[in-house]
């Protein structure tokens, strides 16, 4: 059996088609979404990245404003820039690209964010309103896997779900997307700490790798014709992006994101999606 695709390169081009005819309506209205970004260092991964949600804005017609920091930048810099763009009306929604460099405390950087600014749905107010089921804007990557599974017709209903990886931007707050009522998916959040991983990835519909740990579930971790989420972005020595998921798995599964060309492009996509979301908010008066 060969596994089918979930396709995330081409869910994100016609999310981002449906973004651009909203952007249009908004911008009729007088309201142009602003996304800024907070880059600090010269990190290349993470340089491909914001350039990548630059061009994502340029093609849905989102104005952006870019921020580049030296790696050297101080906290009160920081702070300086993040309290710009707080004031600067022109930027709807912004973010703070991580990893910041190690001298820098990241919680406090994103706790600076103005909440109702907080495009990435990762600053402490809106992991917050997450867990206390009240709307706000959600992180992207988990936003993004919930909407590609839910546009292939990955049933999340009653689905035991296993998410690898417990970290704050991916695999915690996937959880709580996950067991909301409107999702309604049994989760199993496993970690470095889990005894036995394969037991509990076997017994999944749905497994998430987003430990960052090259190939570490292999296809005989796998129940036949599962649907598998590829986080993984590590790269390899020749600077391949590499996942989570051995390639053998593709033998097993019945459904597998492609790495690269799933969740990333998904991510992306969702970042303007809260954009937009926050732009229409303003428009409707709150
Ligand atoms: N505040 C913050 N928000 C983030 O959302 C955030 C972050 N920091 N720090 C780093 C991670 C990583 N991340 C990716 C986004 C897109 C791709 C992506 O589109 N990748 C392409 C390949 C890109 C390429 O290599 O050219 C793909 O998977 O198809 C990957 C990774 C967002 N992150």
């Amino acid at each position: 059996m060969t596994a089918r695709k979930l396709d995330g390169k081409a869910t994100a081009a016609a999310i981002k088609q449906e973004l651009a005819i909203r952007v249009a309506a908004l911008r009729e209205r007088g309201i142009v979404p602003g996304l800024g970004t907070v880059l600090v260092g010269d990190d290349p991964g993470s340089q491909i990245y914001v350039n990548g949600k630059h061009r994502d804005c340029q093609e849905v017609g989102i104005a952006s404003i870019r921020v580049d920091l030296p790696a050297d930048t101080t906290a009160e810099q920081l702070r300086a820039e993040i309290d710009a763009l707080n004031a600067n009306d022109a930027c709807t929604g912004y973010i703070v690209q991580l990893p910041l460099p190690k001298h820098l405390d990241e919680h406090a950087a994103l706790a600076l964010i103005d909440p109702e600014k907080d495009a990435d749905g990762l600053a402490p107010m809106s992991l917050g309103k997450l867990v206390l089921g009240e709307p706000g804007p959600l992180p992207c990557t988990p936003r993004g896997i919930v909407e590609l599974l839910r546009r292939h017709d990955v049933e999340l209903n009653g689905a035991e779900v296993c998410v690898v990886g417990r970290g704050t931007t991916v695999g915690r707050p996937l959880g709580l997307l996950l067991t909301r009522r409107s999702e309604n998916s049994t989760v199993t959040l496993c970690h470095t700490g889990t005894r036995d991983l394969a037991a509990h990835t076997r017994a999944a519909d749905i497994v998430v790798g987003a430990a960052g740990v090259p190939g570490l579930i292999t296809a005989d971790m796998i129940k036949p014709g599962a649907a598998l989420v590829d986080v993984g972005i590590t790269r390899n020595a020749e600077g391949k992006q590499v996942g989570d998921f051995a390639p053998e798995v593709w033998d097993v599964a019945g459904w597998v994101t492609p790495n690269p060309g799933g969740v990333g492009p998904m991510t992306r996509a969702m970042l303007l999606e809260n954009v937009v979301e926050r732009a229409e908010a303003l428009a409707a008066g709150s």
